[in-house]
């Protein structure tokens, strides 16, 4: 399991929660990443953990005030990049020119979505992976693995009708291993998380409990 780690606009120590992912990667063996603000996206790739941004824009080079370029996260140290978060939707053309400029900058990707028949439709745009998220779920106590558990089977089904080498993630109030178990007997092969993490008093311990069913 991939587990992916978004700080959104949270006020957290961005540099913290990056080292303890680092160690706790290192330690477990398991794959972690951090996708901070893009201020800080130098920051947490200094301290060696597997760094992803939150955005890229659809643009290449050019008269583009405010966007956050592909290239320019990749010089930073990303590897990675979240697309058509629920907190950032974007527009479908827009969202296929930013999975061509992350491609130009060879950045892995990570589309979200809603619901299976958005995943169905994302995942026909070749990104590495996709992410179900329930919105109504995104933030609370109630992890999607037990209060829909539906919505990541038939996301599974529904990527895998389109292409089967999409890997697909599920997210919204996952905080611990149980649940982090549980989306994987759903089929997920990855977590996108943020509260559990970034609003934690000690993210360290938040992230070895997540992966110590995985150990
Ligand atoms: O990007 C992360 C997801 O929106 C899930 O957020 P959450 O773990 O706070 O529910």
């Amino acid at each position: 399991m991939f587990i992916l780690v978004n700080l959104k606009a949270y006020p957290c120590d961005p540099v913290e929660v990056a080292t303890a992912a680092r160690d706790v990667a290192d330690d477990s063996g398991v794959r972690i990443a951090v996708a901070p603000q893009a201020a800080h996206l130098s920051q947490v790739a200094d301290t060696g953990v597997e760094t992803w941004a939150q955005h890229v824009s659809p643009n290449d080079y050019g008269s583009h005030t405010g966007s956050t370029l592909a290239e320019a996260v990749a010089e930073a140290g990303a590897t990675g990049t979240l697309l058509n978060h629920s907190e950032n939707r974007m527009k479908l053309a827009d969202i296929d020119a930013s999975l061509d400029a992350a491609g130009r900058a060879d950045l892995e990707t990570c589309v979200c979505a809603n619901n299976p028949e958005q995943i169905a439709g994302v995942t026909a745009l070749g990104p590495d992976s996709v992410a179900v998220e329930p919105p109504e779920l995104i933030g609370g106590p109630d992890p999607v693995s037990d209060a829909d558990p539906d919505i990541v089977r038939n996301a599974v089904e529904a990527a895998a009708a389109v292409d089967d080498d999409v890997d697909v993630y599920c997210g919204a109030g996952i905080s611990t291993g149980d649940d982090v178990a549980a989306a994987g007997d759903l089929g997920a092969t990855g977590i996108l998380l943020a509260s559990g993490v970034a609003k934690a008093d000690d993210p360290r311990a938040a992230l070895e409990d997540l992966v110590a069913p995985l150990r």
